[in-house]
């Protein structure tokens, strides 16, 4: 039976922080606080102390409910104050890796209150779509500290970094009395960092995480795997006029791109540097085609390629597996075809969609793939970029 009596502090009420790391930190025994700038949200919270978890998938629906959970607004005094209290136990957060650097301010005043209120030791778990999110966290947060501050968060504070994979679209709640619930898959994966957890482990069990020594291999499987072939999916399906990825990934023609560069281009890259077992790898990349084709989901093809710019940064879920078959000499042509829909995706809803059009029509398209992918004008990879881009570009009658 969970003992509520430890706290924990969850940045961000949104889809993954009440889809996925509120509820398992509820089922670890924890008394839940979320907090979010949303004030709406949070006034809600407190009214209604639970809300519901709606598992969504293909043939199986259930509806867990979450309760042991409270609100406050993250910009307010409150929130210092709790983390000087004693049963705070962690903080995690899912806020948006852009936020991070805003939250850090809040975090940082709070645990110089802790050190004041002469507290115990605690742990903090970013579980953003990022790679090393905890360690960006941190340099954000000791931006803000003293040098006393800093001395007693290196003795006091774990800083973990981890990997969060679950599909949480947002919820079109049924019921307008519990706008607070939410519909998600029922897999879930949380693999956290065990050794920056050493110095100070969490006081429970922390329910469904895989702690592990290798968190990297597990980083890069999930985002140059399920995160890659979201991406493509979402970039070639709204190209085609699909609005889910469910429907994308249905039409045999964004599937096939889509498997190609999960399992023979991405894939093998994974397998050679991480010596997964291919048999066990093919099926975690079925597995993931399963997830995105669940109609239940009703994942939007524009929220699944959101912030075009941070998904085509470099070694992120579209340059990075690239980069990586390059270093084994393997394939890249649907890494490619994603990558050229990628600076396709014209959605004028999206701020960094419209910021990549503008740069594409002032700089040119050769200029602007080099700059973002870091390919030369002339090598070969910017000119597989480039050749798709155009074909794509033709293929949609798309006007200059
Ligand atoms: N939705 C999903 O399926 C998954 C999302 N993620 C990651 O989780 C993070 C959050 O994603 P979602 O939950 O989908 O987004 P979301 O937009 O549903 O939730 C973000 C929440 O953060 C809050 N927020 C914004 N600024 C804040 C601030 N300064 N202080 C406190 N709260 C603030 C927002 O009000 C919102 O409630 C992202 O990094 C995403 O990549 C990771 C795995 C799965
Ligand atoms: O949250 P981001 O990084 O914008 O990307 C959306 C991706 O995140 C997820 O929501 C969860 O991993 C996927 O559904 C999707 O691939």
């Amino acid at each position: 039976m969970p003992n509520t009596s430890q706290k924990a502090i969850h940045f961000g009420a949104g889809n993954i922080g009440r889809g996925f790391i509120g509820p398992l930190l509820v089922e670890s025994g924890y008394h839940v606080i979320f907090a979010d700038v949303n004030e709406e949200v949070i006034r809600q919270l407190n009214k209604q102390v639970s809300y519901d978890v709606l598992i969504l998938d293909e043939d199986d629906e259930y509806r867990n409910s979450i309760s042991d959970v409270s609100g406050v607004v993250s910009t307010s005094d409150d929130i210092i104050k709790s983390f000087a209290d004693p049963e705070l136990d962690i903080i995690t957060t899912a806020v948006g890796p852009a936020i991070l650097e805003k939250i850090a301010v809040t975090i940082a005043k709070g645990l110089h209150a802790r050190r004041e209120a002469k507290q115990g030791s605690l742990n903090i778990i970013a579980c953003e779509n990022m790679i090393n999110q905890t360690t960006a966290l941190r340099k954000h947060v000791f931006d803000h500290l003293s040098d006393d501050d800093k001395a007693w968060v290196e003795e006091n504070v774990g800083f973990a970094n981890c990997s969060v994979d679950r599909i949480v679209p947002p919820c079109d709640p049924k019921d307008s009395d519990r706008p607070l619930d939410v519909g998600v898959e029922g897999f879930y994966e949380w693999v956290v960092d065990q050794g920056a957890l050493q110095r100070t482990p969490p006081r429970v069990h922390l329910k469904g995480v895989k702690l592990t020594t290798d968190l990297d291999a597990y980083i890069e499987r999930k985002l140059f795997t399920l995160n890659c072939g979201h991406a493509i999916s979402a970039y070639l399906g709204f190209l085609k006029g699909h609005t889910t990825t469910d429907q994308a990934v249905r039409d045999p023609e964004v599937r096939a791109v889509v498997y190609g560069a999960l399992w023979e281009e991405a894939g093998a890259a994974l397998i050679f540097k991480h010596k997964f077992d291919e048999g066990e790898y093919r099926q975690y990349v079925e597995k993931i085609m399963e997830r995105f084709g669940n109609p239940r989901m009703k994942d939007e093809v524009t929220r699944v390629g959101r912030d075009p710019l941070r998904k085509l940064a470099k070694g992120d879920r579209l340059l990075g597996p690239t980069e990586m078959a390059l270093v084994y000499g393997l394939p890249t042509d649907n890494l490619s075809k994603g990558i050229a829909a990628a600076f396709l995706f014209d959605y004028k809803e999206d701020k960094q969609a419209v910021d990549l059009q503008k740069r594409v029509e002032k700089e040119g398209i050769e200029k602007v793939v080099a700059d973002i992918t870091g390919f030369e004008q002339g090598s070969k990879e910017h000119g597989k970029i480039l050749e798709a881009y155009k074909e794509l570009r033709k293929k949609y009658k798309l006007k200059k």
